[in-house]
């Protein structure tokens, strides 16, 4: 990587004037997300040599047993961020409630929460296929100097000052915005650093390729039925092809690179479906948006839904433009 390519550290600084009220506390806390994913990567790419795959035995509030990767990646997340004192609040996936941080002088001054997925894609991780970090930032709306509290946490995502993903592929990969474009940074494991490559990134307005789990079909609402008959017709720039990793961040992050849908509708057992509202889908669909696409649950804009519940699921539409707007329609028809 030539020496003139920007790393990562030097990218947020260089770019701090973007925020509003820039005091710097959003990049110290984006560079400790940096740091704290370096740490995690550590640990993922030797996970199939130490005894750090499998389940450790406990489920998370989702019901879901949690991997002891999952367990390490949160307690890294949580206590880099606690350590930094640059948040009021943290939430996780593998967390029940939100964690209030007290911050430096005990007097809850500052000024961001942040919600995350430590380690999305678990299933994976034992079959070494590419898994990630999820986070979504917000400014808090309660009043410096008292403890945060849930209405913090249940913002619309249209608020997020920032979200971004780490994917642990076959190269270590941090994409974010701040809400201005969306750039992706390489690790370079031999040194450590983040190096800018791929800056701005932008979804095509349509794409060749559809993600589902196409093994829930029969019980998929009749518009997604209609919809993946429609992408495997032969017409026009028809059949799409079907890719699903099962791992939410590297389904999209391809679909980013390569333009694409990746649904998780409802269904008839899950009539919410299954990812998670705000530290899934909210982050997921800044992202997309950010970069020229759409994302929606299929009838309302992820990021205009209001909140309720820390670990609510809804249904999720996300990818190039048009071709989520196609699968709406598809839905709207079907009322
Ligand atoms: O196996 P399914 O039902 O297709 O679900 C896969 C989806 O669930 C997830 O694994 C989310 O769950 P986790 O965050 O618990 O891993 C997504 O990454 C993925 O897209």
């Amino acid at each position: 990587m030539s020496s003139k390519v920007q790393t990562l550290g030097e990218f947020i600084i260089g770019n701090q004037s973007e925020f509003a009220y820039s005091t710097g506390e959003l990049s110290r806390l984006i560079n400790s997300i940096r740091l704290a994913a370096k740490v995690v990567n550590h640990e993922v790419n030797k996970a199939g040599l130490v005894d750090i795959t499998g389940a450790v035995g406990d489920t998370n509030i989702q019901g879901e047993e949690q991997q002891k990767l999952d367990v390490y990646a949160n307690e890294k997340f949580i206590q880099t961020l606690t350590n930094r004192e640059i948040v009021c609040g943290i939430a996780s996936e593998e967390e029940d409630d939100f964690i209030t941080i007290k911050g430096h002088n005990k007097d809850h001054q500052n000024k961001y929460v942040v919600l995350i997925d430590p380690l999305d894609g678990s299933s994976n991780i034992d079959v070494n296929i590419s898994v990630g970090t999820i986070f979504s930032i917000y400014r808090r709306i309660t009043p410096e100097g008292t403890p945060v509290t849930l209405k913090d946490f249940l913002q619309p995502g249209r608020n997020q000052v920032a979200a971004g993903y780490i994917m642990y592929g076959t190269s270590t990969m941090m994409v974010y915005t701040t809400g201005h474009g969306v750039n992706g940074f390489t690790l370079n494991p031999a040194i450590g650093t983040y190096y800018l490559s791929h800056p701005n990134i932008k979804l095509a307005e349509t794409g060749k390729i559809y993600s589902i789990n196409e093994g829930n079909y029969i019980k998929f609402p009749q518009g997604v039925k209609n919809y993946l008959k429609y992408c495997q017709l032969e017409e026009e720039d028809r059949p799409y092809t079907s890719r699903y990793i099962g791992s939410l961040v590297a389904d999209i992050h391809r679909n980013m690179l390569k333009g694409g849908i990746y649904i998780y509708p409802e269904t008839s057992t899950a009539p919410n479906g299954k990812l998670r509202l705000l530290y899934e889908c909210n982050p997921m669909a800044m992202i997309v948006e950010q970069a020229g696409g759409k994302a929606s649950d299929g009838f309302t804009r992820i990021l205009d839904i209001q909140p309720t519940e820390l670990h609510q699921r809804v249904p999720f539409f996300c990818g190039s433009k048009k071709m989520v707007e196609k699968a709406e329609e598809f839905m709207q028809k079907e009322g």
